[in-house]
């Protein structure tokens, strides 16, 4: 089967410094990645390479057959994106918004406003789609980012911790959005620091450290036995197990 997404031998450079360091991965149709690692290991710098934001990079990345470098349009016309945090138009209203980032995708103003108004009510947002957004919480905002990166109903979805100020309830409807996602053989790039969310959501486990893929399998293949949580496989795997001496460590720097 024709991976998804190919990234081959995959290298990133900020001026002298390497932030990805020969990067191999193949997602499969309908697979929900778990893109996991510490803060600065890479993930968001590997995210804005596949959606075609950082073009200047070493080895290949192709997607759904088309090379990122020679055809990023076609490759960003199959791709949603919901960053963690955005540049969003406060001064527009949702539905503004919506049908300026809809019409990016070629969709025309009904599509757009009948699927708006419809995802707008699924996260209770609807009573304020004509309310500037320079009024709306973090969540709030949130909810619209991830409406506009699915909007045009993409075959494959990147999302770069989607679930960031959004209230318990959102989140499990976020959850349930991935999975019915995956029902429709969507492929989803999924980063996050949410050990919990990953374990439940993610059907392969991809963890990152100081720009190496450090481990690639299930959550049970990457358990050490049947009790480890996500959360102890990621100390174990990122070599930092003493968490709590350094939560001390903080605390005594007042004691100074
Ligand atoms: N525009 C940039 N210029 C220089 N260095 C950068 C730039 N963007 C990212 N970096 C560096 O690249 C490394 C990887 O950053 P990246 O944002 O990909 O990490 P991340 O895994 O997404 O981290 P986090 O979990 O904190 O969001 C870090 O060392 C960061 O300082």
């Amino acid at each position: 089967m024709q991976p998804v997404i190919a990234i081959r031998h995959l290298n990133k450079h900020f001026g002298k410094k390497q932030v990805l360091m020969d990067i191999n991965l193949e997602v499969r149709p309908g697979e929900v990645i778990g893109y996991i690692g510490p803060n600065g290991a890479g993930k968001s710098t590997t995210v804005k390479i596949l959606i075609g934001l950082l073009g200047d990079y070493e080895g290949d990345v192709s997607v759904m057959g088309h090379d990122l470098r020679e055809n990023t349009l076609a490759v960003k016309a199959l791709t949603g994106y919901v960053p963690e945090n955005a540049e969003i138009y406060e001064v527009l209203t949702p539905m503004e918004y919506l049908s300026f980032t809809g019409k990016l995708y070629g969709l025309d103003e009904d599509t757009i406003a009948e699927r708006a108004q419809r995802m707008l009510q699924a996260f209770g947002l609807l009573e304020n789609k004509d309310q500037r957004m320079d009024t709306f919480s973090k969540g709030m905002r949130q909810k619209v980012l991830i409406i506009s990166g699915l909007l045009h109903n993409p075959q494959i979805v990147i999302l770069d911790e989607p679930l960031s100020g959004l209230d318990a309830n959102a989140v499990i409807i976020v959850k349930e959005i991935i999975t019915l996602l995956k029902k429709e053989n969507k492929t989803i790039f999924y980063c996050s620091h949410m050990m919990d969310v990953v374990e439940k959501v993610a059907d392969r486990i991809v963890l990152i450290d100081e720009g190496r893929i450090v481990a690639d399998g299930t959550f049970r293949e990457l358990q050490q036995s049947g009790t480890e949580t996500l959360e102890q496989v990621f100390a174990r795997l990122t070599g930092k197990q003493r968490l709590s001496e350094q939560a001390d460590q903080f605390i005594n720097a007042l004691g100074q």
